[in-house]
């Protein structure tokens, strides 16, 4: 059985009167431990459908199960870590202390901790930021503060992560980096990702599965399996069967647009 399952899930809003069908008739089954990535034109419903599986909105129709469970009880179970396009950090915390604040939470709400807990200052080194463990958050870069966040989920103990676009707000030669850090901490921990994106490069870099969208309302064109080895390292985006995933991703992308 799928980890994940969404079954002919329908997302409509109501806001002044007006109706926004935002998805129709999401049907979709996704590993444990898989990279995915949701792609599509903007409005399409990736942060929604996110939302949804995160336990965050609740659908219109349809049922959606998370190892069994509701996304809600699994959003109450601790199972998912949340990847904004900004880090909620604390800038007058330290780097470490920012890491630790899920757990300084947990404790004092008295629910249980974890045992999966791993070594914050180890995923920080993974991210290259082991020289700032005890710098202050508002000391660091945008894409510094990313790698934060991005650690701390992966030291979360959840054990499906959520990512809503994580690098839009960065630049170019960021991004690209920041890529091949979360590719590395992925490989690692193998944890199931759902990662929004806009980018053609991310998406097939990363993922072992693109989730193609078509615009409003929001459905699934097509869901794309990439079978690219890992793991994945920077000469592999100059081989032809990148290129080749690349361009299978946006010519989906553009028969949807008409
Ligand atoms: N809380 C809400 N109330 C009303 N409409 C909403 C709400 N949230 C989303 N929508 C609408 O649902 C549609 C899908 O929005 P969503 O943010 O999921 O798209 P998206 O694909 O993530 O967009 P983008 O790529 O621009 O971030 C949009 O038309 C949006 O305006």
């Amino acid at each position: 059985m799928s980890y994940i399952k969404v079954e002919k899930v329908y997302k409509r809003f109501i806001r002044r009167g007006q109706q926004t069908e935002a998805l129709r008739d999401i049907n979709l089954e996704l590993e444990q431990g898989t990279f995915v990535s949701l792609i599509g034109p903007s409005g399409c419903g990736k942060s929604t459908l996110l939302r949804i599986i995160g336990g965050l909105t609740d659908s219109s129709e349809g049922i959606v199960s998370v190892g069994g469970q509701t996304p809600q009880q699994a959003q109450s179970d601790k199972q998912f870590g949340f990847v904004p396009q900004a880090a909620a950090l604390f800038p007058w915390r330290t780097v470490l202390q920012n890491m630790n604040l899920p757990f300084e939470v947990n404790k004092k709400a008295g629910a249980a901790l974890t045992s999966e807990r791993e070594d914050p200052v180890e995923l920080l080194k993974s991210v290259g930021l082991g020289d700032f463990v005890h710098a202050y958050a508002k000391e660091l870069s945008g894409g510094m503060q990313q790698r934060v966040g991005i650690a701390r989920a992966f030291g979360s103990g959840a054990p499906i992560l959520l990512m809503d676009e994580p690098f839009s707000a960065l630049d170019e030669i960021t991004r690209e980096m920041l890529s091949y850090q979360l590719l590395d901490i992925w490989e690692t921990h193998k944890k199931t990702v759902i990662f929004v994106t806009h980018s053609l490069r991310e998406a097939v870099l990363l993922s072992d599965k693109v989730v193609v969208m078509s615009s409003r309302p929001g459905r699934i064109s097509q869901v794309i399996d990439i079978d690219l080895p890992r793991p994945r390292r920077a000469e592999m985006e100059d081989t032809e069967e990148f290129h080749h995933y690349i361009s299978l991703v946006r010519g989906q992308l553009r028969e949807r647009w008409g």
